[in-house]
Formats: structure tokens, sequence, C-alpha cells
């Protein structure tokens, strides 16, 4: 399989490329510990503390009983044949282990309770966080790779916070405790047995390096599986109508086969792990048998109280050992993600609120663009000082071509950028010197593609004012026109649609999109139209549902219909991030400029004249 494996590697990676944000194991930081235990500080004083005394609690009853059985059994009550004593000891072991079993029990439900109330925190947290970021961020992120730190890192945590900490103290106390007692007991014996300790650290941790690069390269195969799928679902249409399935397929099947591929190597690996610790534990034993038992002929110390409780803590002490490494394992994975997910946390919004920022109230609408410049990125300039004017209750249409700075002009409206240069106001205000709630609920955006969550078509159009009842809905619905198509709906208002609203049309969208614009009132709204073409009568309705929407109110298009351009009372046209002509539509046709070309270039074929 090795070598067809690697030729499929080859043809398959030619077609797809995607870039693996996997978390891989970084060194051990102990800045980022604190840091991450600090997310246990809410239970600092109920569940940790909790479950930290049940773990000592069952841990000093494991490393008592070996004793009791050694020493007090066989040396005291079975050697003085004290046949009273003996069925008292019985008694209390099992009452003992009575002890520890619900010692264990307690500790277990606190420890997992702990670790979820934990990752519970940490994710919502992070959520919140970046909910908050600029839109900066999401530009340079994919969906893809935002969810992976939202889920697979904060789950990668999940292990760390529920059973890893408290185990690895747990581990430690027990391997002490074994060592002390061990060396009390019989140093002579206790030193024979440990000889082996070293190097079976040593190869137990080599080893266990190994297996984790091994799953961590599932880890990456498993990755690029999620992202072909997700991929291969959401541009499933695109594969159809280009006949691409058989292609996809076969992309597909290479990469499953790598992640098997790799399945197997990690699984192959880890089965040698086991094996190793049974070996040692092996060897452990038969120094255990061997000079143990020379001991007990010729040292008048060493007894066969001694011998078996020796046995005892051997048997012990190799889990604690192997899974030692595995903490360790475990907290390297645990740096590389909580790395990431700081590196989220970390991420301040580029447009931020001054502290004596002011609340924007009962505003009219007047915008004013005061020589803004504006860019994305540091090479490539969006806008070239910018001066505009948009009246309060006017209709401005935003034109040019592609790429010209229409969609930039008003995401500075929206303020989901701050200009280079230059300042954007509302009503004189400075758009930095306002709150960002009180300017956003002065201001609906009705994008081209409208997003649609899950829920139903009623819960949708409330989305911008969740306080509005059902009669406000209908409402808003009735005067932009989109009551009847919902009434034709299966379930009228109370229609569930999936996120994207794909049982809608176009169109549908577009008016409940203006439903839901309506419903939030607004003093200025950003509207970019849609560009796909629509019926006559489609687009009557619309317009028409448009001025209403549009009635009283600023309004800012980013205009692709030739009837909505003419009925703007003023035109801002653009090219490269300037302006270069504004006017009315007949002022601007008389002049026979760059607007008159577009117009007769772009929209003649539209139908209108
Ligand atoms: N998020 C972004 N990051 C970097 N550059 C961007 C970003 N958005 C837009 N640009 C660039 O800024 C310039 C202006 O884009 P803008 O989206 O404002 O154009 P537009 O006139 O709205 O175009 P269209 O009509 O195609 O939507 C373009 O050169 C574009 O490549």
């Amino acid at each position: 399989m090795g070598k067809k494996n690697k030729q499929t590697e080859s043809k398959h990676l030619k077609r797809f490329h995607y870039t693996i944000d996997t978390a891989v194991d970084k060194p051990f930081n102990w800045q980022q510990m604190v840091r991450l235990m600090k997310f246990m500080k809410p239970y600092a004083k109920t569940l940790l503390p909790a479950a930290m005394i049940a773990m000592l609690i069952s841990t000093a009853v494991r490393l008592v009983v070996p004793i009791i059985i050694g020493r007090l059994t066989i040396d005291h009550a079975l050697a003085n044949r004290d046949t009273g004593l003996l069925v008292q000891l019985v008694i209390f072991i099992g009452l003992l282990y009575l002890f520890n079993y619900i010692a264990n029990m307690l500790r277990i439900r606190w420890v997992n309770q702990l670790g979820q109330n934990v990752i519970y925190d940490l994710r919502d947290s992070l959520f919140s966080h970046v909910q908050r970021l600029s839109h900066r961020f999401f530009d340079s992120k994919s969906a893809g790779s935002i969810l992976v730190r939202i889920l697979n890192d904060v789950n990668s945590l999940q292990e760390l916070f529920t059973n890893g900490i408290i185990n690895l103290l747990m581990d430690i106390v027990t391997l002490t405790g074994i060592l002390v007692i061990m060396f009390i007991l019989s140093p002579k014996l206790a030193l024979a047995v440990m000889i082996i300790l070293p190097i079976m650290f040593f190869i137990s941790t080599k080893l266990r390096k190994n297996i984790r690069r091994s799953w961590q390269q599932v880890r990456i195969q498993q990755s690029r599986l999620n992202s072909h799928l997700n991929e291969s679902i959401q541009g499933i249409r695109v594969t159809q109508s280009f006949s691409q399935e058989k292609e996809n397929t076969e992309f597909f099947g290479g990469v499953n086969r790598d992640n098997f591929e790799r399945w197997r190597i990690a699984t192959k690996k880890s089965a040698m792990f086991r094996p190793f610790v049974e070996m040692s534990n092996a060897i452990g034993t038969a120094i255990l048998i061997w000079y143990g038992s020379h001991l007990i002929l010729t040292d008048p110390n060493m007894t066969t109280g001694i011998f078996v409780s020796f046995a005892f803590y051997l048997g012990m002490f190799w889990d604690p050992i192997s899974r030692l490494g595995q903490a360790y394992n475990q907290l390297l994975m645990a740096m590389s993600s909580s790395e990431r997910i700081f590196e989220f946390l970390d991420e301040q919004p580029n447009v931020k609120e001054r502290e004596d920022a002011t609340e924007l109230k009962d505003i009219k609408g007047h915008i004013e663009f005061d020589q803004v410049k504006f860019s994305y990125d540091e090479d490539r300039i969006a806008l070239h000082q910018i001066s505009l004017e948009m009246k309060a209750g006017q209709t401005v249409a935003l034109v040019g071509h592609t790429g010209s700075g229409k969609s930039t002009i008003a995401n500075l409206i929206s303020r989901f950028y701050d200009p280079t240069e230059g300042a954007v106001k509302v009503d004189g205000h400075n758009l930095r010197d306002v709150t960002l709630d009180s300017l956003r609920q002065n201001i609906s955006v009705v994008l081209q593609d409208t997003f649609i969550f899950s829920g139903t078509i009623m819960e949708n159009i409330r989305f911008g004012r969740p306080d509005a009842t059902d009669e406000e809905v209908i409402e808003a619905s009735k005067v932009v026109g989109a009551h009847d198509f919902i009434l034709r709906l299966a379930d009228g208002y109370e229609t569930e649609v999936e996120e994207r609203g794909n049982i809608l049309s176009v169109g549908e969208r577009q008016l409940l999109s203006f439903a839901r614009a309506l419903l939030a009132n607004p003093r200025i709204i950003i509207l970019d139209e849609a560009t796909a073409s629509i019926d006559t009568e489609t687009e009557q309705k619309i317009q028409s549902a448009l001025n209403r929407l549009l009635k009283g109110r600023t309004s800012i298009i980013i205009a692709h219909r030739l009837s909505t351009i003419r009925e703007a009372d003023h035109i801002i046209v653009l090219e490269n991030g300037r302006i270069i002509e504004q006017g009315s539509h007949d002022v601007l046709m008389k002049h026979q400029g760059e607007y008159y070309d577009l117009v007769k270039a772009q929209f003649q074929m539209l139908g209108a004249s």
C-alpha cells in the first residue's frame, strides 16, 4: 500500500491545496500554563479542593493497604497464628476499600464537573470575544479555521482539565509514596528493583514522543479530510454542474487513504507501548523474586511480609509511570492548543470604542466624509481623499465599476473599519467619538446576499429588533410586499428556514431582508442592491418595496439597476477609489461624462433607456 499511496498522494495534491491549521506541539511554557490554570480559579474554593481531597484519600488508602497486608497480616497475624487479629484486619481492609471506592467515585465526578465547567467557560469567552472582533480580523481568517479553534482546540484541552491535571498530581503522589515506603521497608531491595527505572523512563519518553508525532500526523490528515468534506458539500452544485464528481471522489479517496495510512502507523506504534511497560514490570518482578528471596534467606531484617508488600507496590508502580509519559504529551498538546486560543483571545478589535464615547441619539441622518483616505492593506489604497455629503433623508446611489470602492464607503459609514486618514461624520459627530451600539442601531445594512439564519421566517425578520411583536413583524412584511409570499409557504410565518434560506428565491430573500431592515426602523439604510437580474414583475415589486423602505431615511444604495439609480436624489460615480462625478441623473446625463458612458454601456441592456 505504501508505494501506491505515495503515487496517489502526489496526484491528488495537484488539484487541491489546503492550508493546514492544526495543532502541532510546542515546548512547555510556564507562563502559558499559569494562564491556562487561571480558568480553574472560579472553582478554586469548591470543585478543585474537593476533587484534590478525594484524590489524596484514595491514594493514601491504596498506599497503606500493601503495608497492612505485608507487615500486619503476614508478619504479625499469620506469624503468630492470631486468627482474631486476622479477621479484624480482613474487615479493616474491606472497609478501607469501600472508603476508597466512595472517594474514587467522588473524585471522578468532581473532576469531570470541573473539566466541563472550565471548557464551558473557555468556549464561552472565546466565542463572545471573537464576535466582538472587527471585520479586519475576519478578512484574514477563514470560517473553517475559526471553527477549528473554537471547537477542536478547546476540545483538546478538555482531557487536560477533566483528567489530566488531577491524574498527574495523583500519579506523582502515588509514585513518591511508593518510593518512600519501599526505601523505608528495605533500602537494598528498593534500590535493586528501581535499577531499571531510569532506563525504562528514558525509553518510554522516547517511545511516547514518537507515538505523539504519529498522532499529530493523524490529526493533520483529519483536518484535510474535514476541509475537503466541507468544501465538497458547500460546492456540490458547482461540482455537479461541471460533472466533476469523479475527480472529486478520486481526490477524496486519496485524502481518505492518507488518513487511513496515518492511522495505521499511529496505532502500530501505540501498540508497542503497553507490552513495553509490561516487560519492565516483568523485569522488576524477576529482580524482586530473585533478590528478595536471597534477602529473606540472608538478611534478618527482611521478612516475607515486606516481600509481599513489595510485590504489591511493584504492581502499582508501572501504570502511573506510563501515565506520566501520557500526561507530558497531553501538556505539550495543550500548549499548542492554548497558544492558538490565546492568540484569538489577545486579538483586539481594530475598531475601538473610546472610553468617553457618546451615545448617538435622535439623529437626522446627515452623513459627511471629510478628506477620507482608506486602505485595507498597506500597499493598496481603496479610497483616496474622499469628501462627500449625504443630506438627511436623501437617497444616494453609489455607482462605478467593480472594485471602485462602493462597498468600502458603505463599510466606513457602519464603522466596520476606521478611515486611515480623515473623518466620517453622522450629524456632525465623528464616528470615532460615538458608541458602536448607538451608531449601528441607527443603521441597517441590507446585503446583496441576505443572510438567513436557521429558524422561522418570523424570527428571521425580527432579528434586528428582538422585542418586536408578531403584529409588528407582519405589518413590516406587508409594507414591503413580503406578506403574500410568506403566507404561501407551508407554515406561513412559522416556516422553518435552514441557514442561508435555500428554500427561498433570490427575490424572496431580498423582500425578507427589506422587512427585517424596516422593522429595525433605522435612520440610515445601506443597501447593496442584488446584481442578479430578476424578471420585470419582481423588479417592480422590489422597487415599490424599496420606495417604502427608504421613505424618510437617508439611504445609500450600491446601485446596479438603472431604475433605482434614476430615482436617487444624488448619484456619486466612483472610479479607483475616487469620486469622478456627482449630481442627479438628468444633470449627469446631460454632462455626457463617465456616468453617461456607464449607463450606456452597462445598463442599456437591462431594458431602460
Ligand atoms: N476585505 C478586503 N481586504 C482587502 N482588500 C479589499 C477588501 N475588500 C475590498 N478590497 C479591495 O478594495 C477595493 C475596493 O473594493 P470595494 O469592495 O469597495 O469595491 P466595490 O466598488 O464595492 O466593488 P463591487 O461592485 O465589485 O462590489 C478593491 O480593490 C478590493 O479589491
